[in-house]
């Protein structure tokens, strides 16, 4: 058995889930004399003096000693075996999904070579990696791998273990791991908390040993405050979000305090920036929300939840502006303080996005938005198209929200969907198993990339769309299904069924509602969706008209995530406060449109313009990319899986 720490307590890891591989590397290079000879008398006499280290360092070395490692040895890597290491990915599914985008960010950003990216768990799992091909080729490379863990009682004093250990950043440079064989890495990690005080993760950058680089260290720390802000909104979607900053500009970006209220409005989860902000006031989770600031929350919450933003002093008399998180909660608030539903046709320009996480002011697609909550509410299926990153799952969750009941919102890709266990995951194999129908129970059920399904599974789903009933695995029992549906496709539905790959009953049980969402190159919106995205990286950039014309002109094969995702990059590399036509070029090359004709759509996207425009448009950038499909993906911020579909492969 060995130890691994989870949530302060000890957890005893069971010896058969873990195979042992020896960890190798010889190295000892940058190093203060004071350190080698703290090192030198560790390594001989197993103890050394105070003082010659950073605290933080001594105390873990000192944990080291205790756990009877010895500084000189070679460490004995762990790796979980395969099922436990899946079982581990689950418990940290949704973290996972919040870091991958950050952590692809975080290596564009990370400048030089010879390092590598990684994702621990809580505990010190590493659960993935991203690394360069320099990095690749070294010892450090092979033993942080993902599954491999990384306690101090395992790898002695190294970043991820510290921070695992004491819940706070952590840098470790050389000589300064307890390890002798680790001298030649340079380990910097930040938690990530989960806004309850406890941490949710660890993310980790690692390179060959250099100077201290607090550059780095910034950045890490930035990208765990970002993934942070994401899970927390992520995880109480079912509670009213609020975001604070002292200036109003600020809402909504990296620096913003998120606050999560409970259903009494007292406080369920604060981000780290929020406690910041509130710093005087102990103990903030459970205190109601008169305690922090000068206002009753229901004197509050009907213009909130209208998305206005107001400004509310805290009990210490400082003032900070406060919006509310345009999510499930704050939508059923809304619907009970009889506000105008956020989609309901808009009567003026100005009053038409009250919620101001999205920008819907192209006037077709504000069009088809308008009558969503008609739709909703006479529970007529909703059917979304478009190409990936068109803001299909954003709509699905609109039209959920529209509904106002607290109620469950169950997404499911259909991509993942097999004949085999199909009508085990969304039926269920009993009481103690619900499936997806009995999750979704009274809410919605949005069934992702829907024309993916196999045949065996359509014909499923359509007897119980059909009838309203289904049945368990294995059980006679017949079980109501009470669930709106909401569906979305990449491929148009027609073009799924010509090609014999989409049932007719199914496609006419979920067509309902139809909803076409356009690519963002034919969005008369692009300029206000790219100032809000810039907006929300930093406040204090603009895009000036040279670079909004860089964005007209470009095609966005990776539509919103390509456009997210360059926009944060372009707010990173700002040199000033405007960003012009030059800060953009380099990033968004224009990429006229016969160039593409030289590739050929992929068979799924044939016979639809604009799925074969998107299609080669991908096709060009892998080309772009010399093949290499990881940065073509960050680059078009789509997932791999996406680009080999447009490859056929
Ligand atoms: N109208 C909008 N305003 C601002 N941001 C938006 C809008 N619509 C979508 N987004 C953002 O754009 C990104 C892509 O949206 P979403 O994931 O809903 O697209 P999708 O079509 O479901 O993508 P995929 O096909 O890859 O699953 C998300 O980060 C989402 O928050």
């Amino acid at each position: 058995m060995h130890p691994v720490m989870q949530g302060g307590e000890a957890l005893q890891l069971p010896a058969c889930l873990a195979r042992r591989v020896r960890a190798g590397g010889d190295g000892m290079e940058t190093q203060t004399t004071a350190l080698m000879r703290a090192r030198g008398m560790l390594e001989t006499h197993g103890r050394f003096p105070g003082g010659a280290l950073p605290p933080d360092i001594a105390d873990s070395w000192l944990r080291s000693l205790e756990h009877g490692l010895d500084p000189a040895g070679r460490p004995e890597a762990m790796v979980l075996l395969p099922t436990a290491f899946e079982q581990a990915r689950e418990r940290s599914r949704d973290l996972i999904r919040f870091a991958r985008p950050e952590l692809e960010l975080l290596y564009d950003q990370i400048a030089g070579s010879n390092f590598m990216i990684a994702l621990g768990s809580p505990e010190g799992l590493v659960l993935e990696t991203l690394s360069d091909s320099q990095f690749q080729q070294s010892e450090a490379s092979r033993a942080v791998i993902a599954g491999s863990i990384w306690t101090e009682a395992v790898g002695g004093t190294n970043g991820m273990g510290l921070c695992a250990a004491t819940g706070r950043a952590a840098q470790v440079y050389g000589g300064e791991h307890f390890f002798r064989t680790h001298g030649n890495i340079a380990c910097i990690s930040a938690p990530i908390f989960d806004g309850r005080g406890g941490m949710a993760g660890i993310l980790d950058a690692s390179s060959g040993i250099t100077v201290r680089q607090q550059h780095t260290a910034a950045l890490v720390q930035m990208s765990a405050a970002n993934i942070e802000n994401g899970l927390i909104r992520h995880r109480h979607d079912n509670r009213l979000v609020l975001q604070f900053h002292p200036r109003p500009e600020y809402l909504g970006t990296l620096s913003s305090g998120m606050l999560v209220l409970d259903e009494d409005f007292s406080v369920h989860a604060i981000n780290r920036r929020g406690a910041l902000f509130l710093t005087g006031l102990p103990t903030l989770i459970g205190r109601g929300f008169p305690e922090i600031f000068d206002a009753r929350f229901e004197d509050l919450a009907c213009r909130l939840v209208r998305g206005e933003t107001l400004r509310v002093r805290d009990r210490f008399g400082s003032a900070v502006s406060m919006r509310c998180v345009a999510n499930r909660a704050a939508f059923a608030l809304a619907g009970r303080h009889g506000a105008a539903a956020p989609l309901a046709p808009a009567r003026s320009q100005t009053e038409r996005n009250l919620f101001k996480d999205v920008v819907v002011e192209d006037p077709d697609l504000w069009r088809q938005l308008a009558a969503l909550p008609e739709a909703v509410a006479r529970r007529v299926p909703i059917s979304i198209m478009g190409e990936t990153g068109t803001g299909k799952e954003m709509v699905a969750r609109l039209a959920h929200a529209a509904a106002g009941k607290d109620r469950p919102f169950v997404a499911y890709d259909a991509r993942l969907a097999t004949e085999e266990d199909f009508a085990r995951v969304m039926f269920g194999s009993g009481p103690g198993e619900p499936g997806l129908l009995a999750r979704a129970s009274g809410g919605t059920l949005y069934l992702d990339e829907v024309t993916e399904l196999p045949p065996r599974a359509q014909a499923a789903l359509a007897r119980v769309l059909d009838t309203g009933e289904y049945r368990r695995s294995g059980s006679s029992e017949t079980v109501r299904c009470d669930v709106h549906v909401v569906s979305s496709s990449c491929r148009p539905f027609d073009t799924a069924q010509s090609e014999g790959r989409f049932r007719a009953d199914l496609r006419h049980r979920l067509a309902g509602y139809a909803i076409n969402l356009p690519p963002l190159r034919r969005r008369s919106d692009i300029a206000p969706l790219a100032r809000r995205l810039i907006a929300a990286a930093n406040p204090e950039l603009r895009l000036d008209d040279g670079a909004l014309a860089i964005i007209a002109g470009h095609d966005w094969p990776g539509n919103l995530h390509e456009l997210r995702a360059r926009m944060s990059q372009a707010a990173l590399l700002a040199r000033g406060p405007t960003i012009g036509r030059d800060d953009l070029s380099d990033l968004v090359a224009a990429r006229p449109f016969d160039d593409k004709d030289r590739h050929q759509a992929c068979a799924g996207c044939s016979g639809t313009a604009w799925k074969e425009q998107q299609c080669r448009g991908i096709q060009l950038e892998v080309e772009r990319s010399q093949g290499n499909i990881a940065e073509t993906a960050r680059r078009l911020g789509v997932s791999r899986t996406t680009i080999y579909k447009h490859l056929g492969r």
